[in-house]
């Protein structure tokens, strides 16, 4: 189904998927900076960006003048091998680009219920609209942490609600956790979804075609027309 607002981009590995995605967001945040003195970028967890930020972070940038921050966070310290602000902060935040700015969104509140207007507030210091939202996916069709089954998901992905950080709950998600909400991911000049095998391809391809997104949440990034959503793959 071609769409103005969705482009993909395929590659042959993992390897030249985060060669290009890497020189790609080197030019947007350095055109961000040329524009307002201050890039941001949004970044997911999991695995599947590791590589693209082994690279990323040797891409020759303004780095002090780019503030990163996450897309979600499981409800963890943020010392567990589960933590996403682990993960940012080890693998992107060294090398150039240990100068940049890195904001998670865990904070000492004991459950994301109680956290999560606190983690919204700590992206205050964030540039908006972002630059650029890197966004990841799982095989259920969740992106950021908006997971089905989670009893605040239809909240989360109302387009008339505020932009801010929601709580979730999800039988099948692996940790309580928090999310920026559909309308704080729309708040950017573009989205990148960044996907890996051919599972996950499938469940893109089916999340193309109109249909429920509390089935697959990743619909309501694909279908909404307000920000063009670039998609890298690879197998
Ligand atoms: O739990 C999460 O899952 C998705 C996908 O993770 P991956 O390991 O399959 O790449 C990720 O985008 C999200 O940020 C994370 O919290």
């Amino acid at each position: 189904m071609p769409s103005r607002w969705v482009h993909e981009h395929r590659f042959p590995d993992s390897t030249a998927l985060a060669h290009a995605l890497a020189g790609e967001l080197r030019v947007d945040l350095e055109e961000a900076i040329g524009v307002r003195k201050a890039a941001s970028l949004v970044v997911s967890g999991g695995r599947t960006p590791l590589k693209l930020f082994g690279q990323l972070r040797t891409e020759k940038l303004e780095w002090s003048k780019v503030w990163v921050t996450l897309a979600d966070e499981r409800w963890v310290e943020t010392t567990a091998e589960e933590s996403n602000e682990r993960m940012m902060r080890e693998h992107l935040g060294k090398d150039l680009a240990a100068d940049a700015h890195f904001v998670g969104l865990k904070n000492p509140a004991p459950t994301p219920e109680a956290g999560a207007d606190w983690s919204w507030r700590a992206l205050s210091r964030v540039p908006r609209p972002f630059d650029v939202v890197l966004l990841g996916m799982g095989e259920d069709g969740h992106t950021a942490s908006l997971f089905p089954g989670s009893m605040t998901l239809a909240r989360a992905l109302d387009p008339s609600a505020p932009p801010g950080c929601v709580a979730v709950n999800a039988l099948k998600a692996p940790h309580a956790r928090v999310s920026l909400n559909l309308a704080a991911l729309l708040d950017a000049r573009r989205i990148i979804l960044h996907i890996e095998g051919e599972a996950k391809w499938h469940v893109y391809q089916r999340a193309r075609m109109p249909g429920s997104t509390a089935e697959l949440p990743v619909r309501a990034v694909l279908h909404q027309k307000e920000v063009p959503v670039d998609v890298y793959w690879s197998p």
